[in-house]
């Protein structure tokens, strides 16, 4: 018997933009995740981590954006209809949480109006056990007095609590799958150590899968299970997140490595990637990273497939047998 994967995606592929003037954003993406399990999309700034979320999640405007390929959650596709008729299933276990918690809070309505409501919409909650449950969804992420923070606007109350209310009108949707995009970004590293803790326990606690996505390695070992790097939108590194940092396979995450802050390297300058992410719908002939890889040999300049180095990890270079990066202990 087939365990089927709480999210399967195959051959996600974005296109933004209109006929004659299209770019494109994700090649070929695929992926699973397993019911509670902590995946880590890592990458630059540019690689293709939030536009796969979004289009995950329903969000990208199907005006200005086609999406092909196949995505199932829970055994139901993500999104119907094609073309510009495509629509996100509104009746899907997921939920998303991003950096900027105002994104996903209304300014003019109360804490407590707007878990109510979700409750309500999302689980078909009556109005009193919408209360009870809101007040215990606050407790969950660690606020303290919820009946006094029901009454509160999301501007009275401080950027850690505003990601905790964030969190909990998540989980107000009873998500299986919590897309959380760089939630930690934006706050100072006490506050992020603490909200990491939080989405691990809440994870652990409800069976809850999150696909976290982040530029930071340091919080891929503190959280995830295991990890894809993506690059120029193609997934070029994936496998479970000790043996990756322990031994990464592509040159793209050994560089991500590189640059992360060591206690040797604090207060000194930092690594860096030479070069930038090539911008979306520049046709690369060989390997995406070869124009910024320090490996690069003839042989790099016809396209790489994603193929296995060991049971467990996939990578996209040709030449991941004979490279060895140095890693980092988990
Ligand atoms: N609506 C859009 N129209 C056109 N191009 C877009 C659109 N949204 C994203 N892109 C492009 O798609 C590429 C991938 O962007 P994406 O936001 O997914 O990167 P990212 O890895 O999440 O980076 P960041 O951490 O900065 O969000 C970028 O080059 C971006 O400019």
């Amino acid at each position: 018997m087939t365990v089927m994967s709480l999210l399967t995606v195959e051959g996600l592929q974005v296109h933004f933009g209109h006929e004659g003037n299209q770019v494109q954003a994700l090649y070929d993406v695929d992926l699973t995740i397993e019911p509670g399990e902590i995946v880590g999309l890592v990458g630059e700034s540019g690689s293709g981590k939030t536009v796969t979320s979004l289009a995950l999640m329903g969000l990208l405007d199907p005006r200005s954006s086609r999406i092909e390929g196949r995505a199932v959650l829970d055994g139901k596709p993500l999104w119907q209809g094609k073309g510009e008729k495509r629509t996100p299933r509104r009746d899907l276990p997921m939920a998303m949480i991003f950096q900027e918690p105002m994104t996903a809070l209304d300014p003019v309505f109360t804490v407590g109006y707007q878990l109510v409501e979700t409750l309500r919409i999302r689980r078909g909650m009556g109005k009193s056990e919408a209360r009870t449950e809101s007040l215990s969804l606050l407790d969950a992420v660690g606020i303290s007095d919820p009946k006094a923070r029901m009454k509160a606007y999301p501007h009275e109350l401080s950027g850690g609590m505003r990601q905790r209310v964030m969190i909990a009108i998540a989980l107000a949707c009873d998500p299986k799958l919590l897309i959380a995009d760089e939630p930690t970004t934006a706050v100072d590293v006490t506050i992020q150590a603490q909200l990491l803790d939080l989405i691990k326990n809440l994870a652990k606690e409800r069976g809850m899968a999150v696909l976290f996505v982040t530029h930071d390695l340091g919080v891929v070992s503190e959280t995830c299970d295991r990890m894809i790097t993506m690059y120029a939108g193609r997934i070029v590194e994936r496998g479970p997140v000790a043996e990756v940092l322990a031994s990464p396979g592509h040159p793209y995450t050994a560089g991500l490595l590189a640059a992360l802050p060591s206690p040797e390297s604090r207060g000194g300058r930092l690594a860096t990637i030479p070069g930038r992410v090539p911008p979306p719908g520049l046709t690369i002939p060989g390997c995406v990273f070869e124009s910024r890889c320090p490996y690069s040999q003839p042989e790099c300049s016809v396209p790489q497939a994603l193929l296995p180095l060991t049971p467990t990890r996939e990578v996209r270079c040709i030449r991941s047998n004979e490279l060895d990066f140095e890693g980092v202990a988990p």
